[in-house]
């Protein structure tokens, strides 16, 4: 039996979406564990938002169920799975654009906050994460006036106002420079480091490769492989559906 420490933050057993006839995933079990990276790969349309979107509650799944923390979600709300850790960033990006930076923030913790929160600690934390996430130099710009790879990193320190457990994170470098990218691989290791369970859908595979302990890999909605990256390099089911002969060490 496993202790309570290395039960899963996060669960879906047996997860099922079909669209009509369509089946977007099929019969899916993965987990995330705190303070760890776990990846979640694969090819266009191979059912990885979808299962993010069953996971946070804006998809209904068809069969399966999802666990926070040991407490079955699987009927709950969105703001129900939020108020018990979760978070995410959205593929496209979901932000206040005419807000600086540091309003972009403010609401989430607001929102969050309500009535438990003192306004200075918002304050506080608000500096403290801004910091933590290399946006202090850009805390006072509009989100439309920043490069689009800055702009991920907000919408993950945003999500960090939430003060999550579980942080889902879809498609986070996309758009981002190799120096940017280079800076998230740090930050996503930090995050870990503090105890935080992060889900990482992404395509850009050296990231994934760098950062996660574990990945599981979806194709046409089923999961094909799940294992350390090393296992993952070289799984031939893998290379074969995604992977094919990219250099991804
Ligand atoms: N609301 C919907 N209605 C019908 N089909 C859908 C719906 N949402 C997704 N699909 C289909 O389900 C499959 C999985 O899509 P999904 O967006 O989850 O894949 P993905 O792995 O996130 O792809 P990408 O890497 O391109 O973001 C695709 O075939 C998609 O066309």
């Amino acid at each position: 039996m496993q202790s309570p420490e290395s039960s899963p933050l996060l669960e879906t057993r047996g997860i099922t979406v079909r669209f009509g006839g369509h089946v977007a995933v099929d019969d899916v079990s993965l987990a995330v564990h705190r303070g760890a990276v776990t990846g979640l790969i694969g090819p266009n349309g191979a059912g990885k938002t979808t299962l993010f979107n069953t996971v946070t509650g804006l998809q209904k799944p068809t069969s399966g169920r999802v666990l926070i923390d040991g407490v079955d979600v699987t009927g709950s709300a969105p703001y129900k799975r939020a108020r018990l850790g979760l978070a995410r960033t959205f593929q496209r990006l979901e932000l206040f654009l005419s807000l600086s930076v540091r309003d972009n923030l403010r609401v989430a913790g607001d929102i969050h906050g309500t009535g438990r929160r003192a306004r200075r600690d918002l304050e506080a934390e608000t500096d403290r994460l801004l910091e933590l996430t290399g946006l202090t130099d850009v805390a006072h710009q509009d989100v439309s006036d920043i490069p689009t790879g800055r702009a991920r990193v907000v919408e993950v320190a945003r999500a960090l106002m939430t003060d999550p457990r579980v942080l889902l994170l879809d498609e986070p470098a996309s758009g981002q420079t190799e120096q940017e990218t280079d800076d998230f691989a740090e930050l996503l290791v930090r995050l870990a480091g503090e105890g935080l369970g992060i889900c990482l859908v992404e395509h850009d595979l050296p990231l994934v490769m760098r950062v996660c302990s574990h990945i599981h890999v979806l194709d046409y909605g089923s999961l094909i492989a799940s294992g350390t990256p090393a296992r993952i390099r070289n799984d031939p089911a893998v290379i074969a559906a995604y992977i094919g002969t990219e250099d991804v060490a």
